[in-house]
Formats: C-alpha cells, structure tokens, sequence
C-alpha cells in the first residue's frame, strides 16, 4: 500500500451535506489527505443538518438528533479533540401508555423497578441487555479496522466484516422476528420493545433487527449529550479539517473531461457540481466528491447528468417524526390517573393503539444551564412530543392542562425500515461516494461518523490504488497476529 508517492494529489474535493456525516468526512477527509489539498463542503441550510436546536422561551433545545452512545467513539474522540464539554446526565421516571392505561411504570426505587421488571417480563430485561451487548461488541470491530486504515467499497461489505452471516441476517428480518428467534416472548417485544422503537425511531418492531438493536443501545444508562447543542461538533469538525464552507444548493453533478492532467499526461475525467447560491448559479469541478446528504427527492434531490450508466434513485422514502416541544403542566388525567397528584413520571412511551396521536413525551432540559428536573406536576416543564404528524390545538390541550408556548420541527427524520430494504451503493461512480447509505442499516450520528471514515478512507485508497486496504477478509484474524 505504499504507492501514493506515484501519483498527485487530488486537486478538489467536494463534500456535499455540512451535518455530521459531511463534516467529520472533510475531518477524516484532511487527516488522509494531507494539509494542501483544499477541500469545499456545501451546504444549502445550517451546518448540523440534523442536529439542530430550537428556542423556546429564550433556551435552546435538541430537537434533532440529542443523545449519543457511552460506546459511540467517533462521537467521544470529536468531543474530546474538539474540547467540547459533556454536562451531567440526569434521572427520570419511565412509564410506558397503552391508550388506556400504564403497563409498567418505574417508580424512584431501584430495588422495586428490578422486582416489577422481573415480575412482568421475567428475565427478558437481562437477556435483553446481553442480546444487545453482543451485537454493540462486535460492532465495535470497526474501530480497529478504522484505526488501521481499512476500508469497504459496500455497507453490506461493512457489516459483513462486523458481525458475518447473523448480522446480514438480522438486517433482512424485523427487530419482532429477530427477538422472538433469540427466544424473548411477546409480551416483552409488544410493551418493552415495541415503546422503544415508537420512541426513537417513530416506527414499531417492523423495523429491521439490526436498528432495532441500535435503538434498544439508546436506551442504555450512561447516555450523554454535548453543552451548548450537539451540532457544535459539526462546526468544530468544520473548522478543524480547515475546509472552507460553500453556501448553497447542488443541484447537479456531471462527469466532465479536461483536457490535460497536471502530469501533463493525457484527459482527465472530473466532477462539475452546479450550486445555486445568493450569487446565482455557480460551478465547480473536483476530482473526489463526497454526497453525506440522503439522495432522496425531499432531501438532496441531486441530478446526476450525462453518466453512463446512469446513477439511478434511491427511491425508498424516509419517515416523518415531528417534534414538538411544549412549555405547561402535564394533563395527567388524559393518562388515566384517577389521582394526578400521584403522577411523577418524567417521560411516557406508548405503545400501538390507533387512537394514540403521540409516540412518546418525555421533560427535556435546554442545551445550556441545565437545571434539575423538578417534579412535572409542580411546576410547568418544557416536554419534547414525538408524534408522526403536527399535533393539532386540540389535542395540546388534551395533554397539557395549560400551557404558555410552544414549538414544532417536522423531520423527515430516518428510513421508513420495512426489511429487507436494499442499501444503496457507497461507490456512485469511480470517484464519487455516497454516506446515506448506511443509515437504511440503522440511522445515528455514530452511524454517520463510521460511514464519514470509511467514505474519506476508501476515496484515499482508490485514489493512491492501495487495493489491498480495501474489502479485505478475516481483518479480525488478521489484525490479531499483527498485534
Ligand atoms: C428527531 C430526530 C432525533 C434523532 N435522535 C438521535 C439520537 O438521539 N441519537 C442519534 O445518534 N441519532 C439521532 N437521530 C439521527 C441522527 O440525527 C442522524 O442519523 C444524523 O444526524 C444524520 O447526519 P448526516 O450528516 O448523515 O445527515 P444530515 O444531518 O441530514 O445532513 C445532511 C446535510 O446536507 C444538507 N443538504 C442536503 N441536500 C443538499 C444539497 N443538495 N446541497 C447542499 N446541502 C445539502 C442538509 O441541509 C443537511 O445539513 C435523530 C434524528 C432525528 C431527525
Ligand atoms: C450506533 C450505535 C452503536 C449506537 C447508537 C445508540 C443511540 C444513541 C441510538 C439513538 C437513536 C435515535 C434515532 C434516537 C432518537 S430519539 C432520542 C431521544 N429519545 C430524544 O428525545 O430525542
């Protein structure tokens, strides 16, 4: 893998999307690259993408993507170099609604939680817990793998390399049928799991297995965020990789040929992407592109023109979640407390029933100057709602008894999983790579950032022709002797 001095450096580079796929690729992107090689990120909206807050009353909050794995080490490492800081995470009381009434709720003691768990579930939490852990271990080969520099031309290449045969499996099967062959019984996957899909993903145990996992991870303990907005760490990969940010649109990209190459050898083949920005339409032409923004028409929508063959769509559709935060006092006789007085609850997961209009709400506290949560019904709280449509006025008003403001982000947040969904191609043409596709194997910031690595690693390798780093087998048995 040591030819890289035969060849030049690329002249451009261009990533397409400034959240944290697009941000930490032109991190990773200058890492392997070197410091000379100027390196454009568009972005046709605010850096973050779906990381973003909103301000309510004067106080910003998550209201994209807000909490992130205590494994997550991309995430961990960006925080660290970046000198971000990580506030104390803080308890609450968990209850899941089935439209009618709660099937569990936790109360503030420890010892009686673990009684009521085992009572309703049996072992099924514990057994959980290891399912989940076995599977986030060997996800976490793809640290090692990164480390040493290896990369993978195909997501199913990827997690082929992670998990073999059971995670390629897992991905083509609902989360339902993946537990229940793992022997959890169906009351646990309908109340349990079920509430832990519809609050972090908007969807049931249709989702495929391998989410479902990821999701089960996040609502792990140890859970944490970043002071002051999980997007600063896509404006400090930003200025760390020293890419310069281009504001604007792509709208198209088509594969052009110069002439000469600066070797003063023969044509070279290069990527003009056509931008709309204040100053009207501009161009520019790069040797690599990078696209970290889904290729979907209600998203990227970019058209590739004059390739042959044609770079075709990624028609599967992402899933609507809107968000909405609301400062008042819980109506907790809308849940069915006959007394309200007793209700402590701080977040509430549901459950399918077709009367519900909500998936879950739960107390949230702004990014900044957190405060300790306060029991919900002694004073108003701000609450995040996840519903798969805009609440109306009426049905605010069935939640809360009263309220003073409130706000609403509409997402088209992550996949619609239906499995087996097909992943789209990392390699979209010989020097233009796609980030996206790994989120239809589960959608996360940490997701993103392995993907950001692979993408800028696999450029640098097809770049340089060090074949031998890419798709290559038995990495875990190899990287054993090596050691
Ligand atoms: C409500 C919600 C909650 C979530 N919660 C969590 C969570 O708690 N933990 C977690 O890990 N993940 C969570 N996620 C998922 C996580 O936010 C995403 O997986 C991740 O942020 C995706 O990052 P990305 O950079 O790949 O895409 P994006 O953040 O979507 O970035 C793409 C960027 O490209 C830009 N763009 C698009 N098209 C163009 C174009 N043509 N030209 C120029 N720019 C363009 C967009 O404006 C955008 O800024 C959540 C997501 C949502 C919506
Ligand atoms: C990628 C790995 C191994 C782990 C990530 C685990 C994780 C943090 C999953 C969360 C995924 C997600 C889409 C959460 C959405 S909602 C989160 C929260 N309930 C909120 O209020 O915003």
């Amino acid at each position: 893998s040591g030819t890289q001095e035969l060849r030049y450096p690329p002249n451009r580079i261009a990533v397409i999307g400034a959240g944290i796929g697009g941000t930490s690729a032109a991190y990773f992107l200058r890492q392997k690259f070197g410091k000379d090689v100027p390196i454009d990120v568009y972005e046709r909206g605010v850096v973050g993408g779906r990381l973003a807050t909103v301000n309510l009353e004067g106080e910003d909050y998550e209201a994209g993507g807000s909490v992130i794995h205590p494994l997550n080490l991309h995430m961990k490492h960006f925080v660290k170099e970046l000198g971000l800081s990580v506030p104390k995470s803080q308890g609450g009381l968990m209850g899941i609604y089935n439209g009618d009434e709660f099937v569990f709720e936790e109360s503030s003691w420890y010892i009686w939680n673990f009684i009521k768990l085992l009572w309703h579930y049996g072992l099924n939490p514990l057994r959980m817990y290891m399912w989940v852990e076995e599977i986030l271990d060997k996800f976490m080969s793809i640290y090692r793998y990164q480390a040493h520099d290896y990369a993978f031309s195909s997501t199913e290449d990827l997690l082929h390399a992670l998990g073999g045969a059971e995670f390629l499996q897992i991905l083509n099967e609902t989360i339902e049928e993946s537990m229940l062959k793992s022997g959890f019984s169906q009351k646990f996957i309908n109340e349990i799991v079920t509430a832990v899909m519809r609050v972090n993903y908007g969807q049931g145990i249709t989702i495929n297995g391998f989410v479902g996992a990821v999701s089960l991870a996040g609502a792990d303990s140890g859970l944490w965020s970043v002071e002051g907005g999980n997007k600063l760490v896509c404006t400090g990969l930003l200025y760390a990789s020293k890419a310069q940010l281009i504001s604007g649109a792509v709208i198209s990209i088509e594969e052009k040929t110069r002439e000469k190459g600066r070797s003063g050898g023969g044509a070279v083949k290069l990527y003009e992407v056509t931008y709309n920005s204040t100053s009207g339409l501009q161009r520019d032409a790069y040797d690599i592109v990078l696209i970290a923004a889904p290729l979907v028409r209600k998203n990227a929508n970019i058209t590739f023109l004059n390739f042959s063959p044609p770079i075709s769509e990624f028609s599967n559709p992402y899933h609507q979640t809107v968000v909405t935060f609301v400062h008042g006092h819980i109506n907790a006789s809308f849940f069915g407390y006959k007394d309200p007085s007793h209700f402590q609850l701080t977040d509430i997961f549901t459950i399918e029933n077709p009367k519900l209009f909500i998936n879950s709400m739960g107390t949230v506290s702004p990014v900044k100057n957190r405060k300790t949560v306060l029991n919900p019904l002694l004073s108003p709280r701000v609450w995040k709602i996840f519903s798969p449509q805009p609440l109306t006025k009426e049905q605010i008003k069935l939640l809360f008894l009263s309220y003073d403001s409130n706000t609403v982000k509409i997402w088209q947040a992550y996949p619609h999983y239906s499995p087996p969904d097909k992943f789209p191609p990392i390699i979209l043409h010989s020097r233009m790579y796609y980030l996206n596709g790994i989120e239809w194997a589960a959608s996360a910031m940490e997701m993103s950032a392995v993907s950001a690595k692979n993408a800028a690693l696999l450029a640098y390798h097809r770049w340089y022709e060090n074949m031998d780093m890419i798709d290559q087998e038995d990495l875990h048995e190899r990287l054993k002797t090596e050691l």
